[in-house]
C-alpha cells in the first residue's frame, strides 16, 4: 500500500492565468493506493460528500485509467472542493505520485505533471496543469506546453475562503476571449515582476506582480464582498492581493510579520460585505510527498 501526501494550490498569481502556480503550505489530500483488478474510490473528509465515487468522474480515478494502473484508492480530502485551492488537483497530484510508485512506472517530474492533468480535465473541461504542476514538484512554478519550470520559493501568504461555491468549470466560462495590446502589455509586466519576485523571495514585487486587469476583474465579479476583503487585507498591510485560482478563495502576498494580521482583515473585509469567511496564514510549501 502506499500514500502520497499532496497539497492545496493557488493557481493562477493574478498575471499568470493557466501558466503559474504556488503550492501551499496546508491544507492537503491524503491518497492511499492499493493494487486491485478494477479501481474503486471512496472519499472522507473535507467536503466529502460533493465528491464523485466513480472512478470517470473522480480526477484520482481519471488518473488510475490514464496510467493504466487499476487500484482501490481512498482519498482523504484536507482540500475543500470548489474553493479556488486545487482541490481536484490535490487529488490527481497525490494520486498520478502513488500509482506510478505503486506500478513502477519511471516517470519524469514532466509525464507526473502531464498525466495529473488528464485527471483535471475530466472536471473542468480543461487540461490545466498549473494546480497540479505545484501540487507534485511544490514552490512556485511555470507552466508551458513545452515544458514546466520550477522555483523553490520563500513568501508568506494568506488566504480566505468566503463561504460562496464558484465551480472552476464556470469560472472558465467568464474569462474573455480576446485582449487589448495595452492589457497585454501590462500584464507581461506584472508576470516578469512576479516571476523576479519570487526568485528573490520579495513579497513587495510578487504583491505588484498580482496584479493584473483581464482575467481577474471577471472572475472577482463572481466573489461577493471581493473588493471590500482587498481593501481591508491591503491596509493591514498586504502587498498584492488576488482572486485564487478560478475562486472564490483569496490569495494575498504579505511580508511575514504581517500574515496573521492580513488573514483577519480578509475575514473582516467579506463579513462587512455581509459574506462568512474564514482565512488562515500561510506560505509556500512543498509539493506531493510520501507518508
Ligand atoms: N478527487 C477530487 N477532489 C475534489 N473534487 C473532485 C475530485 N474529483 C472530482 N471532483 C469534482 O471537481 C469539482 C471541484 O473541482 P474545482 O471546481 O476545480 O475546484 P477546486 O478549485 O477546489 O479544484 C467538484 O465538482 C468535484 O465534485
Ligand atoms: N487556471 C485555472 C486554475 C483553476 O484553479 P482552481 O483551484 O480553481 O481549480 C483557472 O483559472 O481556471
Amino acid at each position: 500500500m502506499i500514500s502520497v501526501r499532496a497539497p492545496a494550490t493557488s493557481a493562477n498569481l493574478g498575471s499568470g492565468f493557466d501558466v503559474f502556480g504556488v503550492a501551499l503550505d496546508r491544507p492537503a489530500d491524503v491518497v492511499r493506493v492499493e493494487r486491485a483488478d478494477e479501481t474503486t474510490i471512496d472519499v472522507t473528509g473535507a467536503g466529502a460528500q460533493y465528491i464523485p465515487e466513480d472512478p470517470g468522474k473522480n480526477t484520482a480515478g481519471v488518473v488510475a485509467r490514464e496510467l493504466d494502473a487499476p487500484a482501490h484508492i481512498h482519498i482523504d480530502k484536507g482540500v475543500r472542493p470548489s474553493s479556488g485551492l486545487g482541490s481536484s488537483a490535490a487529488s490527481a497530484a497525490a494520486a498520478t505520485v502513488a500509482l506510478a510508485d505503486l506500478y513502477d512506472r519511471d516517470l519524469t517530474d514532466e509525464a507526473l505533471v502531464r498525466v495529473a492533468a488528464e485527471g483535471e480535465a475530466a472536471v473542468s473541461g480543461d487540461a490545466h496543469a498549473d494546480n497540479v504542476a505545484p501540487a507534485i514538484l511544490g514552490g512556485f512554478t511555470i507552466v508551458r506546453e513545452d515544458g514546466v519550470e520550477c522555483v523553490d520559493a520563500d513568501l508568506a501568504l494568506a488566504v480566505c475562503l468566503p463561504d460562496i461555491v464558484v465551480s472552476t468549470r464556470d469560472a472558465r466560462g467568464v474569462v474573455p476571449e480576446s485582449a487589448a495590446m495595452a492589457d497585454l502589455v501590462d500584464t507581461v509586466g506584472s508576470a516578469a515582476t512576479l516571476t523576479l519576485g519570487m526568485c528573490r523571495g520579495d513579497p513587495e514585487q510578487v504583491g505588484r506582480g498580482v496584479e493584473e486587469h483581464l482575467v481577474t476583474p471577471a472572475r472577482a465579479a463572481l466573489v461577493d464582498g471581493y473588493d471590500a476583503a482587498c481593501d481591508a487585507a491591503r491596509a493591514a498591510g498586504a502587498t498584492g492581493v488576488t482572486v485564487s485560482g478560478s475562486g472564490p478563495g483569496v490569495l494575498a502576498v504579505c511580508r511575514r510579520a504581517d500574515r496573521k494580521q492580513v488573514a483577519a482583515a480578509l475575514v473582516d473585509g467579506f463579513e462587512d460585505a455581509g459574506v462568512d469567511a474564514t482565512a488562515y496564514p500561510t506560505e509556500v510549501g512543498d509539493g506531493a510527498t510520501f507518508v
